[in-house]
């Protein structure tokens, strides 16, 4: 009988640098299988999607996708943030066409879902129902937050950017499940980003509202943020820093971020 070598990435680790973690080597096994489970990244014959886990506010680390088309390396990033702590993740691509985002976002709901993990849709309701997402980000450009609970339901996750304005989480408190503020630092991803004070937060946790704080958080700075009154960080290049980044080393500074970031 003959088979085939199992599939390499280009971002897969050579001999010499075999230090692949469970994450990574879980989607390469799945993917010299044929399989269509957890790491599936291509149009999978059985169409059904796992559903969301039982909604629970979000604490600790929240992992932000970065842009990307590769999407071997997005569900193995995505794996390996999960293995190091995750506790949610928030598909967000910034660039990609509809078609791509909507295939990256099913196969990511895959990847989470199937960990026990929400998979959180940013800017579209359109896109968290057609993907299976388990909820929605929705900043000042974005779909109303009071229709977006009227479409989704109760058990969807909402979350609301509120930036530097405290009035803004005033007004959407009632509809979400989380309110966000920043950039809290300096973000190379949103360099433009308006700036956000930790005491913002501070405020924000005194309401009793689920706080995130968003925008240049890295281990130097996280737990700033969280003493501040956060419950949880959202990071994107904290995470995954550039996207050649390989999944064992995206899994270690998550298991860093979240080890700053969840409070029991
Ligand atoms: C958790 C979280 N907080 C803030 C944002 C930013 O949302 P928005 O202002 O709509 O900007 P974009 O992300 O759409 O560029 C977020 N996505 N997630
Ligand atoms: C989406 C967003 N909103 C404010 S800053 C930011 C980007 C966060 O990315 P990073 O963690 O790389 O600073
Ligand atoms: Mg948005």
């Amino acid at each position: 009988m003959v088979t085939s070598a199992p599939k390499r990435h280009r971002w897969a680790p050579t001999s010499g640098e075999d230090v692949a973690t469970n994450a990574q080597e879980c989607v390469l096994a799945e993917e010299s299988r044929g399989g269509a489970a957890a790491g599936d990244t291509a149009a999978s014959a059985d169409d059904t999607l796992p559903p969301p886990p039982p909604k629970v506010p979000i604490r600790g680390l929240y992992a932000l996708t970065p842009d990307t088309d590769d999407d071997e390396w997005l569900a193995a990033a995505v794996a390996a943030a999960i293995a190091g702590g995750a506790s949610a993740v928030q598909y967000r691509n910034k660039t990609a066409d509809a078609e791509t985002r909507l295939r990256q976002a099913r196969m990511l709901v895959r990847v989470c879902h199937s960990r026990g993990v929400p998979l959180i849709v940013n800017d579209s309701v359109d896109m968290a129902i057609a993907s299976g997402a388990a909820g929605v980000h929705l900043g000042r450009d974005d779909d109303n937050p009071f229709e977006a609970r009227r479409r989704l339901g109760p058990d969807a996750i909402i979350g609301v950017s509120c930036y530097d304005e405290f009035e803004r989480a005033e007004r959407y408190a009632a509809v979400a499940d989380n309110l966000a503020f920043g950039s809290l630092f300096g973000s190379s991803t949103k360099p433009g980003a308006v700036r956000a004070p930790l005491e913002l937060l501070t405020r924000a946790k005194a309401r009793g509202w689920n706080v995130v704080g968003i925008g240049g958080v890295d281990a130097s700075n996280a737990r700033r943020a969280v003493e501040a009154g956060a419950d949880a960080v959202a990071v994107i290049t904290g995470v995954f820093g550039g996207i050649d980044r390989l999944p064992n080393a995206v899994e270690k500074s998550s298991v860093q971020l979240r080890g700053i970031a969840f409070r029991p």
